[in-house]
């Protein structure tokens, strides 16, 4: 089945069509829903029927003084389409609705649906509560109902990108009652719910409302049957003796029981690793299938029967697929791969994985001891005597981290000649609890010293020019950008930022993450809150605004003028204060952009004036 806005989903058995139905015209609901968030398309046990998630449909209107001619012309073409004339409401265009913001705009009330195939009748779920946005849905084992995650909207919505730390529980709406059912814990956030093969038992992810956006997660199992809830696997403060970080993602994939529905595989970071783990549901125990191969990260794409298709890729090596049988359970270090197809190591890249540990003076002194990491590639030919260019580039979030993957832009840089360090500063995921909890009320000083600190160990290495380095970042990656050409302002000589973090200030009244603000800055957020000026100047203090009269280093800004989660405000107060400091500013702004800059002219365009920037300003 496939549904696309104004076109037909589709019904296949093997090489037949045998139906096309076009969902939004049959007039129950609004744009269907194909987001990974809410967004499902999941098909009953029987097999009769589809599940989906789409916008609730809203009530047409009409202006107070529409004239007697559209207003008909309107009607007709209405009554041709859903074969009955529809209610209309006067003076209700312009409402205002609420969406779930960066990424999720314009859907603002989900509805669950189900498509009756052999009738081609859709029914709209009721019975869910009207404070509840529905999603992540699938059917309950004898299709009796559907079990979906439910975010609370009340008092109003904040966005959901990259936050996995929104009030949401686990349901059950039964179909013959209407009756719906509360699952899980009311003052948690949730995820990723999946049905065990045996119909028996449901695994999700699970962790503390607002706070730091992505947390560690537990992960929670709840029985159908016997209808009690446990604890697996519990958050990891700090690394355990096997080196366990805890589970640190927001989703867990689509498929990820063993046959038995004993044990659970989940790919996530592990430090910088992307490793593949085995839980055993009924001891809690992990294991990696991963941890003793050869360097790079793994994701799980799908299992089926214990056969496994995963993806492993590494920073000098473009992802390939492989496959393999999960061994039975204590035998998984017998772990064997079948490559479907190999990919080529890139021989003119070299990479390695560097740990720090802070210097005295900045240890956190309530998270005390703690490390942290970066990924150094470098061009494995430098000419003789040849010193290499240095960019550095601190991922965003600030609760993310970079894996050693394969990423194809710092790859390119490489090849083009530049070594390029991936600082994964303290706060990042995949180090345990403390590290995360670590940062928030110590930004714009803790991990902006993790960074330099970074930085001047790899050039204690020897073998760079120091007069040519640059720094990259995106967002809280910009935030840092922005803070270190301010904090070090002899010692980059090139920046380049996507839709940077520049004044929390200024961002917390118009992101659709102003808990993020409050949160980084050190403060509790509940929904009520009443900023004090304390609050703002505190916020101030923690913002690259403060230090901008110190930049020397010219800036190449790029801003998408959709973004809801930084808007671009927020690169253009930065923009105008280096304007007047008469510091080398360049602005490329990216209509119909989002906060990804990820549209396909804008990414290109970014990519290659991102090069000719540093290029210009290292004197290359
Ligand atoms: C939670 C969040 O979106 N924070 C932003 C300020 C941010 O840094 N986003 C990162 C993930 C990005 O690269 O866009």
């Amino acid at each position: 089945m496939c549904s696309c806005e104004g076109s037909p989903g589709q019904i296949w058995h093997k090489n037949r069509k045998l139906k096309c139905l076009n969902l939004t015209t049959l007039n129950k609901h609004g744009k269907v829903y194909e987001d990974d968030q809410f967004g499902c398309m999941v098909w009953s046990h029987s097999e009769t029927h589809l599940l989906y998630v789409a916008e609730k449909k809203r009530p047409k209107t009409e202006s107070y003084f529409q004239g007697p001619e559209t207003g008909l012309l309107a009607d007709e073409e209405e009554t041709i389409k859903t074969d009955k004339k529809e209610e209309t409401v006067l003076g209700q265009q312009f409402e205002y609705y609420e969406d779930w913001g960066e990424a999720l705009v314009r859907k603002s009330s989900p509805v669950l649906c189900v498509l009756d195939i052999e009738g081609s009748n859709i029914t709209v779920l009721e019975g869910i509560p009207t404070n509840i946005s529905p999603g992540q849905a699938f059917w309950s084992p004898n299709d009796t109902g559907l079990v979906f995650v439910g975010w609370w909207h009340e008092p109003f919505r904040l966005g959901l990108k990259y936050c996995a730390n929104r009030r949401s529980s686990l349901f059950y709406v039964d179909l013959a009652s209407g009756k719906c059912e509360q699952l899980s814990s009311n003052s948690s956030a949730v995820c990723s719910p999946r049905l065990s093969p045996d119909l028996c038992r449901i695994v999700y992810l699970e962790c503390g409302v607002f706070g730091p956006h992505l947390q560690c997660s537990r992960l929670c199992m709840f029985d159908w049957y016997t209808k009690q809830t446990s604890v697996v696997v519990d958050v990891v403060q700090r690394a355990k003796e096997d080196g366990f970080t805890g589970i640190c993602s927001s989703m867990l994939s689509p498929r990820c029981w063993s046959a038995d529905s004993q044990r659970v595989l989940i790919s996530c970071p592990q430090r910088c690793r992307k490793d593949l783990l085995v839980v055993d549901t009924s001891t809690g125990e992990v294991t990696s299938l991963t941890s003793q191969s050869e360097e790079g990260s793994w994701s799980l794409l799908n299992i089926h029967r214990d056969l496994m298709v995963v993806s492993c890729s590494s920073p000098n090596c473009p992802p390939d697929l492989r496959v393999g049988f999960l061994p039975a359970k204590g035998s998984e270090s017998k772990m064997s791969w079948v490559t479907l197809e190999e990919t080529q190591p890139q021989a003119d890249i070299s990479w390695q994985t560097l740990n720090f540990s802070p210097p005295p003076e900045e240890d956190n002194r309530q998270y005390p001891g703690l490390d942290f990491n970066a990924i150094l590639l470098k061009p494995t030919e430098v000419t003789t005597g040849g010193k290499l260019p240095l960019i550095v580039m601190p991922h965003g979030g600030p609760h993310s981290v970079l894996v050693s993957e394969w990423y194809l832009s710092t790859a390119v840089l490489c090849k083009m000649g530049f070594s390029i360090l991936l600082v994964n500063y303290r706060g990042s995921l995949g180090f345990g609890q403390d590290n995360i909890y670590s940062l928030p009320g110590n930004i714009g000083t803790q991990d902006v010293k993790d960074v330099q600190f970074a930085v001047d160990s790899v050039l204690k290495q020897g073998g760079f020019d120091e007069q040519k380095i640059a720094v990259v970042g995106g967002s809280h990656g910009g935030f840092l950008a922005c803070h270190l050409i301010g904090q070090y302002p002899e010692f980059y000589k090139a920046c380049v930022t996507r839709n940077p973090v520049t004044n929390l200030a200024t961002m917390v009244g118009c992101t659709d993450i102003p808990d993020w603000c409050m949160v980084e800055a050190g403060y509790e957020y509940n929904t009520d809150i009443r900023l004090e000026p304390a609050n703002l100047e505190q916020m101030l203090n923690k913002s690259p605004i403060k230090h901008v009269s110190k930049v020397k280093t010219p800036v190449l800004l790029m801003l998408g003028e959709d973004d809801k989660r930084v808007p671009s405000k927020q690169g253009i107060e930065y923009y105008r204060a280096l304007k007047a400091l008469q510091v080398p500013v360049r602005l490329l702004w990216y209509p119909g952009n989002n906060h990804s800059l990820s549209k396909v002219d804008a990414e290109s365009d970014g990519f290659m004036n991102a090069a000719l920037w540093i290029i210009q300003h290292l004197s290359l």
